[in-house]
């Protein structure tokens, strides 16, 4: 059932990609984040940067997206050791899903115990305003209902148990340490929480497909995060997501609308400063030890 088991995404493989990062950079890092579309400017925000191409990284993937610089940034945010994805892989990119997955079991083998995820998405919710920042509580992935899922495969009881549980996927007391964040800052008016769905890309939703979605119960549509979440909460690691949304999803037939990549970056710009000090501050509420907050 599983022909291709020595594909380049074994444990010893990520092993080796963990051990060559930690003989190059000093940092040990205890959260992880993922930037979204162009929102890479969270990486620069981190202080005494030792940073890598993705393409000099032995087997790591190369980030072919427009806003996805290609770099992981190894620093401190208000002294907390992190690394930083400054751009992610997508399936829609041609990756296999184990590949687009495959920092995740990385990070964890660096000694991650935190992984903070954003990402650009369409606003199903006909509540949500373009620039709002949602605090992702929950998710839905239909292309793994049908079986393409990032864990599909051999399982490595390594990295974790073949039937993982997803019903705590997104941190509860990270979301409410967020909120709290948030509020502190004067974000409450533009921060939501809600119900992100993947779906494969790279073309845009249909009005139809927007409008099921929607019934189904999502607030934002995107084609990132919900794998790179089941693979950290697989090895073990302490989930946030969260989603800026760019555009509005189109519902209406006689809509005018048209989402476009260059829309999303544009949002993503406008929301950058307000988005590093939200995950800045967060970061530096996020005690090392697995179960304490400040
Ligand atoms: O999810 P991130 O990486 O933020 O990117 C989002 O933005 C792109 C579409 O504009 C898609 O890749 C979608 O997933
Ligand atoms: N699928 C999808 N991804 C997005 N990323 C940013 N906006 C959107 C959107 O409207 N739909």
């Amino acid at each position: 059932m599983f022909p291709d088991s020595n594909n380049g995404y074994s444990y010893e493989d990520c092993q080796a990609t963990a051990d060559w990062l930690l003989a190059q950079a000093a940092v040990r890092p205890q959260v992880a984040i993922v930037c979204g579309s162009g929102m890479g400017g969270l990486a620069d925000t981190l202080k005494d940067q030792v940073a890598f191409n993705y393409k000099d990284i032995p087997n790591f993937p190369l980030s072919t997206v427009p806003g996805h610089a290609g770099r992981l940034v190894f620093g401190t945010l208000k002294g907390r050791p992190c690394v930083c994805m400054q751009g992610r892989f997508h399936l829609y990119e041609g990756y296999p899903i184990q590949k687009i997955t495959k920092p995740m079991r990385i990070f964890a083998l660096l000694g991650v115990e935190t992984v903070i995820l954003t990402n650009a998405a369409g606003g199903l919710n006909q509540d949500f305003k373009v620039g709002d920042i949602m605090i992702i509580k929950n998710h839905i992935n239909i292309a793994g209902f049908a079986g393409n899922h990032p864990l599909a495969g051999p399982n490595d009881d390594r990295f974790g148990v073949r039937f993982p549980c997803m019903s705590d996927a997104y941190d509860r007391d990270l979301q409410q340490l967020a909120l709290d964040v948030g509020q502190e800052l004067g974000y409450g008016d533009f921060l939501r929480d809600g119900v992100y769905c993947v779906v494969g890309g790279p073309s845009f939703e249909t009005i139809a497909e927007c409008r099921m979605l929607h019934k189904l119960g999502a607030d934002a549509v995107g084609m990132s995060t919900v794998h790179e979440t089941i693979v950290a909460r697989h090895c073990g690691m302490r989930v946030f997501a969260l989603s800026l949304i760019t555009n509005k999803a189109v519902m209406e037939y006689d809509s005018e609308e048209k989402a476009n990549h260059e829309e999303v970056l544009e949002t993503s710009r406008v929301r950058a400063s307000q988005l590093e000090t939200f995950v800045s501050n967060l970061v530096s509420r996020i005690k090392p030890s697995k179960l304490s907050y400040s």
